[in-house]
């Protein structure tokens, strides 16, 4: 796990070097401080030696500055080497998110890929800070400062042998206590995370089914969740004052008694007492601050785990080495393909699906809800790679293709598509970055695009809101459309993507595909009829398998589910006067 996010400091090195040296510098002044002190009020102050302490105030003060530049300079540094250690981390859980297949995506959940980058990647920036500071320093001023105390009485430093381990064992048994509490905190968070991202996503939806209550009381569920192991964790850290409160008063305690008995014995002298105190209090504090530490590193050991089982998931779904580079032709194969989202042969999606379609002919799907009609397209640029059996692109295994070439050749536009905040043109320019302003005109005006966009307050520079909510359904559908014919591509998907179009506009982006893009081989799913019923070929599914397939004529005569479909949208002469009825 350690290799694996060490991988990220990258050029944070060198502060992370550094800053643990000078910590370490640090802490060495802060326990020669009391020591010196103790020497300079024996020998210089009781003494009456007024060089003495000349010579050692200056080097007291030399520790003192050199001590405060040392520090800030480390905390800077482990802060530099933290931030950009973080910084790093979220790049490459980005770009190696970037890879991901869908299956992959399904598996960690998007809500909790979005906490990972965020919550946990924040948790593990304040670790690496801790860890360049804290983590050092309070071991060294512990151990120092327990070697010093012995220098100056090794009778009385016997009292934090006994000490010491009363006050780990306390502290650590809190910290055992609170510890799982604040991972259900941070497991909490997750269900907050997605409570909100859920309603401010959907909150359109919220509103219009009127569930603002609802979405309420589910938000105070879970920040009421985070408030209450919250509280337990703080009640049982609480315990931590009080413990060392006592410690230390009780040492302090033993100190003077001891103390007070060895002055008189003349054994010790008053500086040195003095210096016993400091040492006492660096000592404790040391102690404590370790259990913080300890705390805050097993807290990031939990948000660690969770980065590190996503940079370590390899890609579902890769390019092959040397892959091909080039597709021939929009010819599409289909032979014996059986897929299960489960990989479980037993339960499969898609059953013995054979197709051929020649480049430059449209397919119609259409079929019941969650008949598989979505699944089976996105065979064909590898969002999902097949269970058996073989798809084919231009005569060559989809498998076998380089990937960008593949998918650069296959477009798809998908059910559920999205567009993202910029403007018109910006969006557009998804589907090939290079596209000359003519040619985005004229993709808009293939997919009915162009008409719309002209009439927005800055035509094509219009700003869009992110997933266009500043333009109609259909309006985005069309967009989308224009969006994936700019890839230029063998192959056109359409997904569901005119069911908010009015009939009348989809027949004319149809229309204009025949005339205008006759070599692009064009697959459209579709609930309604009238959308598919001047394809070439049509397929029906149902659960998972072609039951019918043929032009819309010989379907309307063999397939009882295509007639039944036909009948519910009202058709009466070709026209059609309903939606589906699937
Ligand atoms: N990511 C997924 N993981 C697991 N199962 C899935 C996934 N996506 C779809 N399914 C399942 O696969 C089956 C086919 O779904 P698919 O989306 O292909 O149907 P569809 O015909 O396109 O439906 P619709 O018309 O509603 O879009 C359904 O039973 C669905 O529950």
């Amino acid at each position: 796990m350690i290799r694996i996010l060490a991988k990220s400091i990258r050029e944070n090195k060198k502060y992370s070097i550094i800053a643990p040296i000078l910590v370490f510098y640090q802490a060495m002044t802060n326990v020669a401080v009391p020591f010196l002190m103790g020497d300079l009020i024996d020998k210089g102050i009781m003494k009456g030696n007024l060089t003495y302490i000349c010579h050692l105030g200056l080097v007291l003060l030399l520790l003192a500055l050199t001590g405060i530049i040392t520090g800030t300079t480390a905390s800077w540094l482990a802060g530099r080497a933290a931030a950009g250690f973080s910084k790093n981390l979220r790049h490459d859980l980005f770009e190696h998110i970037q890879q991901f297949s869908f299956e992959n995506i399904d598996n960690f959940s998007s809500a909790s890929l979005v906490t990972r980058l965020t919550t946990d990647t924040n948790n593990l920036q304040q670790a690496y800070q801790g860890m360049l500071r804290i983590a050092v320093r309070a071991p060294s001023v512990m151990i120092f400062a327990f070697v010093m105390a012995f220098v100056v009485s090794a009778k009385m430093a016997l009292i934090f042998v006994v000490v010491i381990p009363i006050l780990t064992l306390g502290l650590f048994a809190i910290i055992k206590k609170a510890r799982p509490l604040f991972h259900q905190v941070f497991q909490r968070y997750d269900v907050l995370n997605q409570v909100v991202r859920e309603d401010v996503r959907g909150i359109r939806v919220v509103k219009s089914y009127v569930r603002q209550e609802t979405e309420k009381q589910k938000f105070n569920d879970a920040a009421d969740g985070i408030y209450d192991v919250f509280l337990k964790a703080q009640r049982t850290m609480a315990l931590n004052a009080p413990l060392m409160q006592f410690v230390v008063n009780a040492t302090m305690l033993l100190l003077c008694w001891f103390g007070a008995k060895l002055i008189v014995g003349n054994q010790l002298q008053d500086g040195q007492l003095i210096s016993m105190f400091s040492y006492t209090m660096q000592i404790l504090m040391s102690l404590n601050m370790l259990s913080m530490i300890f705390n805050q590193l097993s807290m990031a050991e939990a948000s660690a785990s969770r980065i590190v089982r996503v940079l370590k998931a390899q890609p579902s779904i890769e390019s092959p080495a040397n892959g091909v580079q080039t597709v021939k032709d929009g010819t599409v194969d289909f032979d014996h393909v059986n897929f299960s989202y489960d990989h479980d042969p037993q339960k499969l999606q898609l059953q013995d699906i054979n197709l051929h379609l020649k480049a430059g002919e449209t397919l119609g799907i259409i079929g019941k809800t969650g008949s598989g009609k979505s699944t089976l397209v996105s065979l064909l640029p590898r969002l999902y790679d097949v269970t058996s059996g073989e798809v084919q692109l231009g005569g060559i295994n989809v498998q076998d293709y380089d990937l960008k070439t593949l998918r650069d050749n296959v477009s798809v536009v998908l059910q559920n598509n999205v567009l993202f905040s910029g403007t018109v043109k910006d969006n557009l320019r998804w589907g090939n970055p290079h596209a000359t302003d003519e040619q985005i005109v004229q993709a808009c005006k293939w997919a009915h695009a162009d008409e719309f966009i002209q009439k927005l307050p800055d035509g094509y520079d219009t700003m869009l809101e992110q997933n266009g909510t500043n333009v109609s359904g259909g309006q985005m559908q069309r967009l989308c459309i224009a969006r994936a014919l700019l890839k230029n591509p063998q192959v056109l998907i359409l997904d569901d993507s005119t069911s908010a179009v009015d009939t009348n506009t989809d027949a004319q982006i149809r229309q204009a595909f025949r005339d205008e893009l006759p070599h692009i081989t064009k697959i459209i799913i579709s609930q309604r009829i009238s959308s598919i019923s001047d394809a070439d070929q049509i397929i029906v599914l149902d659960h998972g398998k072609i039951t019918a397939q043929g032009t819309h004529a010989e379907l309307l005569k063999s397939s009882k589910l295509y007639h039944d479909i036909y009948e519910s949208q009202n058709y009466q002469g070709g026209e059609h006067h309903g939606e589906a009825n699937s």
